[in-house]
């Protein structure tokens, strides 16, 4: 059985391609008792590059519907999929109480956090996923496909040699992935991948949201290049810092991402357009605190850091007239 928490872009996405293999081995956990009843119902529209399609899935609420769900049947994998503010007492206390030890908690979020503290309250294996899938969410059970990517995942204890048994977890879902149609592969050094995504995310996101601009845009000015380079040597002073070997052309990787995704809004842009709060505490502010445990500077990344998270406060604001 896999549970997949969090009825939103990625969400959706992945619970409804699992589902069109193998329906009753799938159960998707949202927040509303609405979305809920509205998937188990009508199921998940996807729309795809030339085509739609309906997929049909059980969804509970994540509350005590979900803890019967449990009860009934222990997953043998939890694909996690809410965002990064999402993670906390909450859903972790729900956690706590469904764990069951032979359960794999997979972590698909964008951004970095210290994993440890939660990992250890929480029984089963951890893994950790970076994807470059690409969802948006059109309504509570609605979505489009709007770019394949693939899908790695890897211990968090990486890059320790996994074990027979780890290696032949992670296959089980790697195959069910794939024969869903998601291309999935395992990592050896999950960490470094998380590390590369945190790169392009720490440059990208910032920028283009407090631009306004789409991803593309970024490698028309050659002022903007100057601001992402140095974006760039900041965030691989850190990670060489940290022992995190990044490729030597990471760079090639940030301009390819920009002009692959260029008539994208990246999330932090849509986020503040609609309101709501960002993942950059993750990202940008993720750097910024390993760079002080480390007496690095990393003032681009600090400046664009404020900028993001005053114009979050502005944008989320409730309005009193
Ligand atoms: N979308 C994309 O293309 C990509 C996204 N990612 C990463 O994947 C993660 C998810 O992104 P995305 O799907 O776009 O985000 P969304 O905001 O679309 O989805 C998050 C979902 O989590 C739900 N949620 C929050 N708290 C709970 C809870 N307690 N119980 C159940 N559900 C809950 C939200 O519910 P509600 O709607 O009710 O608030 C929402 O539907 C992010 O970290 C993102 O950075 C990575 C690569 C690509
Ligand atoms: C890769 C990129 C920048 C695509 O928009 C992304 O991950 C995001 O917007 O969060």
């Amino acid at each position: 059985m896999i549970h997949v928490i969090g009825g939103g872009a990625i969400g959706m996405l992945y619970a409804a391609r699992l589902a069109s293999q193998n329906a009753s081995q799938v159960l998707l956990a949202v927040r509303s008792m609405e979305q809920a009843s509205y998937i188990s119902e009508a199921g998940i529209r996807i729309e795809d590059e030339d085509a739609g399609s309906v997929v049909r899935l059980s969804s509970v609420p994540t509350d005590g519907a979900y803890i019967e769900k449990v009860m009934e049947q222990p997953p043998e994998w939890v694909l996690i999929t809410v965002k990064q503010h999402h993670i906390q007492d909450q859903l972790l206390e729900l956690f706590r109480k469904t764990a069951h030890p032979n359960s794999n908690w997979v972590w698909l979020q964008n951004g970095m956090r210290a994993m440890d503290v939660i990992q250890a309250q929480i029984p089963g294996m951890h893994w950790l996923a970076v994807t470059t899938e690409a969802s948006l969410r059109l309504g509570i059970g609605h979505i489009k496909y709007t770019g394949r990517g693939r899908t790695s995942i890897g211990r968090s204890t990486a890059p320790l040699e996994l074990s027979s048994n780890e290696k032949s977890r992670a296959f089980s879902l790697i195959e069910k992935l794939e024969k869903a149609g998601l291309r999935a592969a395992l990592s050896n050094n999950i960490i470094e991948e998380l590390w590369r995504k945190l790169t392009v995310n720490a440059i990208i996101n910032p920028l283009t949201a407090i631009l306004k601009i789409r991803n593309g845009s970024l490698l028309e000015s050659d002022d903007l290049q100057r601001v992402m380079k140095q974006l760039y040597r900041e965030v691989t002073a850190v990670a060489e810092a940290e022992y995190i070997h990044l490729p030597l052309n990471l760079w090639d990787y940030v301009e390819d991402v920009c002009k692959q995704t260029s008539q994208n809004y990246s999330s932090t842009l849509q986020d503040l357009m609609n309101g709501r709060p960002t993942e950059l505490d993750w990202m940008n502010g993720f750097i910024i605190e390993k760079a002080s445990e480390h007496g690095i500077e990393v003032p681009t990344h600090q400046m664009l850091y404020s900028l993001v998270k005053g114009l979050e406060t502005v944008h989320t604001k409730p309005k009193s007239d």
